[in-house]
């Protein structure tokens, strides 16, 4: 842990309706800005990452222009509208492509950040330069993530585990890797520490796609592979039920239990790491497994609502973790 992080980003304009998103959607997600005891500047690069994590996100998701977005699942669909599906076929289409033409558009911008001047023209860039600077942060894994958001445009089923973790390597390793660059950790290419850190991120990734099974089909998606719904008798209708059925809540078990061997991998990660960096990890681990009590808790009746973690869960976690790294 060096003394790279001088330089923090400015702060976005307050009480801006973009800021007022961004710090709203900040509230309900595991990036780790919530990690109030950090210092301030090391929130602000942390901060600084995240608002770029979530706009690459909201393009594809097209989540940054409310008055686009369709729920695609036929059985959750708008019961008021009157399009033929013909038509609803090509609107679908029309905005996917848009979702990509912004996506490679952003993704041009972002490189201005390494490749400037000129700088790039987006403000949630602009803001990220002081902290690639001051963290030495790589390109590379905004790449990936902008990779994830284009390919989420047209896969929307994972036929196997290892399909979707091929999709957490673009979706969810990165973040670990941009968090280890803030924080100054020593994490080359191929290194125990970035492995780790992987297992983790693809932990919480699996973690979050069994709590939001039903928000994610409202999305038109499934994370759960198919090979496993075959294997565990679930079809996409058993998936639409007021009630989960046992098959599904036995599905949503073994994939709980595969994500959590996964933390159990990574948390070795914590005793490679040092001061605010292990803490912070530390916080993270802890957020997985409190996710995966929630899904015990409920007994993975993930469809009547996303099963909620609990903060006094993270918080025994927490103290575990590092008490348990501390040996
Ligand atoms: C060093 C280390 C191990 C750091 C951990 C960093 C961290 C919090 C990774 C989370 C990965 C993840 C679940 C991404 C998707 O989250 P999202 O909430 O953006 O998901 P969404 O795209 O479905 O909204």
């Amino acid at each position: 842990m060096g003394g790279r992080r001088a330089g923090a980003p400015p702060a976005p304009a307050a009480g801006s309706a973009t800021e007022a998103r961004l710090r709203d959607a900040e509230r309900s997600e595991n990036f780790p800005v919530a990690l109030r005891v950090l210092p301030a500047r090391t929130r602000a690069h942390l901060r600084a990452v995240y608002d770029v994590v979530r706009a690459i996100d909201d393009i594809g998701d097209g989540d940054d222009d409310p008055g686009r977005r369709v729920g695609t699942h036929p059985d959750r669909a708008d019961p008021d509208r009157t399009d033929t599906n013909r038509t609803a076929t090509n609107r679908t289409d029309t905005e996917r492509a848009d979702r990509t033409a912004r996506l490679h558009a952003f993704c041009a911008d972002l490189r201005r950040v390494w490749d400037g001047p000129p700088g790039p023209v987006d403000p949630v860039l602009q803001r990220l330069v002081p902290t690639v600077r001051a963290c030495g942060l790589a390109r590379e894994p905004f790449e990936r993530l902008v990779a994830a958001n284009l390919a989420d445009q047209h896969v929307t089923r994972y036929r196997t585990w290892d399909d979707l973790l091929g999709y957490c390597v673009l979706s969810a390793e990165p973040i670990g890797r941009m968090v280890l660059a803030v924080f100054g950790a020593d994490a080359p290419d191929g290194s125990l520490v970035q492995r780790r850190s992987d297992r983790i991120c693809t932990a919480l990734q699996v973690l979050e796609h069994c709590q939001d099974v039903a928000e994610d089909l409202g999305r038109g998606r499934v994370y759960l592979p198919a090979e496993d719904m075959a294997a565990f008798g679930v079809t996409e209708a058993d998936l639409t039920a007021p009630h989960t059925p046992t098959t599904v809540r036995a599905l949503v078990a073994r994939e709980t239990e595969r994500a959590s061997a996964l933390l159990d991998e990574g948390a070795p990660l914590l005793g490679q790491l040092h001061g605010w960096a292990r803490l912070a990890v530390a916080g993270y681990l802890a957020g997985g497994r409190g996710a995966a009590d929630a899904l015990r808790r409920s007994r993975f009746d993930v469809l009547a609502g996303s099963p909620r973690t609990r903060r006094r869960d993270v918080a025994h976690h927490l103290v575990r973790e590092l008490a348990r790294s501390a040996v």
